[in-house]
């Protein structure tokens, strides 16, 4: 199991004189957003996060033990964002040692149910009550998602079910399939929705942490290690908010 370092480790030392300086500056000005993606375990997670960040249905996956971690970069309006998603256990014993890191310097969330399976929604409210638990702010943007909608004939929660639960959590809802190789820009849509709110909202991580590569990032965690668990996923905006902030 990954074991996590420090989570805010002192600035790096940068010569005056070395020729990297420059671009060690511009990556310290590039915004990186930290997403978290929760939700009951199997609802299509790692899925999602693969979809967006590969553009592909991994072949297999694993439960997610502690967290995995995704990043993509884009571009939303002429400015480059560095969008991270941690895609966490939905398995209690696979998360318990670690959540309190998921929630740490968090941007935004994504809440995650399966369509096709009426408890993974309404365990819904427990993802929203953890979330309050370790202070996440309310006024962090927030997405709700129904995955796995190309299994047509076991839909077991509906649209106006989830719309009125999106609806009272002041959250969009997306319904989208990671699996289904023409929602691949649903997907998208969800996390591009989430950048166009981050983007436009106040600034964001801490600028020492900014300036760690990938390779030095103390939070990266992937303790699947295989590139077939890296991926995401696709959405469907059902709401008018989602419309009106859809980057697709
Ligand atoms: N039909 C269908 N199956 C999906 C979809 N997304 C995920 N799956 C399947 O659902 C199962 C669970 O997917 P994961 O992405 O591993 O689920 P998870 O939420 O990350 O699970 P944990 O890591 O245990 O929290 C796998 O067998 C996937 O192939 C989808 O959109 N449609």
């Amino acid at each position: 199991m990954a074991s996590f370092q420090s989570f805010e480790p002192p600035p790096r030392e940068v010569k005056p004189s070395s020729g990297a300086v420059k671009i060690v500056e511009k990556q310290a000005q590039r915004r990186i957003f930290k997403i978290i993606v929760i939700g009951d375990s199997n609802v299509g997670k790692t899925c999602l996060t693969y979809r967006f960040c590969s553009g592909k249905f991994p072949d297999k996956t694993e439960a997610t033990i502690g967290v995995d971690f995704r990043e993509k970069s884009i571009d939303v309006d002429g400015e480059h964002i560095k969008l991270q998603l941690w895609d966490t256990a939905g398995q209690e014993r696979f998360r318990k040692s670690m959540v309190q890191h998921y929630y740490r310097n968090v941007h935004a969330v994504v809440f995650v149910f399966d369509v096709t399976k009426m408890s993974s929604f309404e365990d819904m409210p427990q993802w929203i009550e953890e979330c309050d638990r370790h202070n996440l702010n309310k006024q962090l943007p927030r997405i709700l998602v129904g995955n796995k909608c190309d299994v047509k004939d076991k839909i077991a929660v509906n649209t106006n079910l989830a719309q009125k639960f999106a609806d009272s959590h002041n959250m969009p809802l997306f319904e989208t399939s990671a699996k289904d190789d023409e929602k691949a820009n649903h997907v998208d849509a969800i996390f591009m929705t989430l950048a166009h709110k981050l983007k436009n909202a106040k600034p964001m991580m801490s600028p020492h942490l900014a300036r760690f590569t990938p390779g030095e990032r103390p939070e990266v965690i992937n303790v699947r290690g295989s590139p077939h668990h890296r991926g995401l996923q696709t959405a469907n905006p059902q709401s008018s908010e989602n419309k009106d902030n859809c980057a697709c």
